[in-house]
């Protein structure tokens, strides 16, 4: 591999006697690995379940290695194409470079915390929040670039995520509209890729074109927007995949200079981890920002990736904390979850001016929290109920998802039906990917049910599941897109048994569900949308 002259002239007056070993490891192959979807599946539990039919998409425990830093983390070997095997596809695991799993870990995510992923696409570290939360609190899933926003919705949709909302905005956009919202930040930064190079050659290319001091001026202005972003208290993770302290430890320098609110909380990190600090001895008098020594010291609290040092690519991560004395702990308008479970329809995006649907007159008690949602209200005219997307919505789930128990707000947009985690401030307007989860669409004579709610349920949440194996040619056909044809008797309810009646069921492959099909009593016709299909 031909590395820039340029580069490598900083990394060995930077590695001195170390560079050796640093340039040693760009004839030795990368790392690769990926990451069990929590939300989903253990690790444990994939391997007892697949390993002893040779279904699993890794090798087996014998030449299995966890990524010490990654919850479900596994390294993966050449031999192994973990992207093209169907439980990818099922969103059971997500394929994600080793060192990149590290950040999500250390900002210290539990279920509850309202998170937000500024640079987002295409999602990895998205996947691995929102298996943190396990579907409660909120996740905001962001990148400004428009076309990668596609894949970012359609991988936290593969991951079963329940409670995201995913924007496509610049970060001043998302300061001005949430405040200091936010338990937990993650500024997954765009940067010069210099840790990516032995991954992918054409990094070298990119690294060319996006010099060093072009990145640090957007890490600059990312970093300003990110510090509004975060609540008192709250926690912001700083990650790049490049090695240059401009944008490393020179990027965090400016932030602790212009945030003094902020500190750095130190990584503790097991030896065995190989992770190493970071060094602001590298820094240059202008990179150190008039910090005094005591913060620039704390920059050693910040972690290395280097590939010499552990079995992953080049990484670079900064934990920082807002101090919460003196301000306020909410937002202002923040909307609290109700005791009741009212199913509450707004119509549009959020902010944009919310207009609930009206009630049914006749004040029918609403399900509980909890509870499914409930019949047609009785005073409610035929006409009225046509025109109403809520209804046609729970006259889906009361026949095809009686175990189903959805938690939120529900939005309509167009013919768009979304459930929005609760927790939400009154926004200004955004440029919304997915204002939630997209349940589906209201036509004008039924509700059809969407790819991203058929993966964030449970089996036993259908009321009619097909239920195939990985090993089966039924299950390659479905993923094809193909039509089916099941023996009637696989067709079956919640405990397994044969079910009864017609129409939406889910189709599941190894017990996670794959998509929809719709059952006519011979035929089970496929629904899964072209993009989803297995290629
Ligand atoms: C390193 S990548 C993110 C990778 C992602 N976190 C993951 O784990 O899959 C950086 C991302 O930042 C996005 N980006 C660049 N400038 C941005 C900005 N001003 N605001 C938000 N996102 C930005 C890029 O489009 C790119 O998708």
């Amino acid at each position: 591999m031909r590395l820039p002259e340029k580069f490598e002239n900083t990394m060995r007056s930077l590695l001195g006697e170390e560079s050796a070993a640093f340039f040693a490891t760009y004839s030795q192959p990368r790392t690769s690995g990926l990451r069990l979807n929590g939300l989903k599946i253990g690790l444990e539990e994939y391997e007892a379940r697949f390993r002893p039919s040779g279904e699993g998409a890794f090798g087996g425990l014998e030449r299995l290695q966890r990524i010490p830093w990654a919850q479900g983390g596994v390294y993966t070997d050449e031999q192994d194409r973990p992207g093209k095997h169907l439980h990818y596809y099922l969103g059971l695991y997500y394929v994600q470079e080793p060192s990149a799993m590290l950040p999500a870990e250390l900002l210290d995510v539990r279920p509850g915390h309202r998170v937000l992923d500024l640079c987002a696409a295409p999602g990895g570290k998205s996947t691995q929040l929102a298996a943190k939360l396990q579907g409660r609190g909120l996740l905001v899933t962001n990148d400004n670039a428009a076309e990668r926003t596609k894949a970012l919705a359609k991988n936290v949709e593969r991951a079963g995520t329940t409670n995201a909302l995913v924007t496509n905005e610049e970060p001043a956009a998302l300061a001005a509209a949430f405040g200091g919202f936010f338990d937990r930040v993650l500024v997954d930064a765009p940067c010069s890729g210099e840790g990516m190079f032995r991954k992918d050659e054409d990094m070298i290319r990119e690294w060319e074109k996006h010099s060093v001091e072009r990145c640090s001026l957007m890490q600059k202005d990312i970093l300003r927007e990110a510090a509004k972003l975060v609540a008192p208290g709250g926690k912001l993770l700083y990650s790049t995949c490049t090695f240059s302290p401009a944008e490393n430890e020179a990027s965090i320098a400016r932030f602790l200079s212009e945030n003094p609110e902020f500190k750095v909380v130190p990584v503790q990190a097991p030896a065995e981890w190989g992770l190493a600090p970071g060094r602001p001895d590298w820094l240059a008098v202008e990179e150190r920002f008039g910090l005094d020594e005591e913060r620039i010291a704390s920059l050693a609290g910040t972690v290395r990736v280097w590939p010499h040092r552990a079995r992953g690519e080049g990484h670079y991560a900064a934990l920082l904390v807002r101090r919460s004395e003196g301000e306020a702990a909410e937002p202002a308008a923040v909307r609290k979850a109700g005791e009741e479970w009212e199913f509450p329809l707004l119509i549009g995006q959020p902010g944009a001016g919310k207009k609930p649907l009206k009630s049914s007159p006749g004040g029918k008690r609403t399900p509980g929290r909890g509870e499914p949602p409930r019949g047609k209200t009785p005073s409610k005219s035929a006409s009225a109920a046509d025109e109403d997307p809520r209804e046609k919505l729970l006259a889906f789930a009361r026949e095809t998802l009686p175990g189903w128990r959805p938690e939120g707000m529900l939005r309509a947009r167009g013919e768009q039906l979304y459930l929005q985690p609760d927790a939400l401030p009154e926004l200004g307007r955004l440029n919304w990917v997915r204002p939630g989860l997209l349940l589906g669409s209201a036509t004008k004579h039924r509700f059809e049910p969407s790819q991203a709610l058929a993966m964030g349920l449970r089996m036993e949440e259908a009321s009619r599941s097909l239920r195939l194996r990985s090993g089966e040619d039924e299950a390659l056909k479905y993923m094809k897109g193909e039509t089916l044809q099941p023996e009637p008797d696989r067709i079956v309810g919640p405990d397994g048994e044969p079910a009864a009646g017609r129409g939406w069921t889910l189709v599941c492959i190894d017990g996670f569900p794959a998509g929809w099909g719709r059952w006519d009593g011979t035929i089970l016709k496929n629904e899964l949308l072209p993009g989803w299909r297995w290629i």
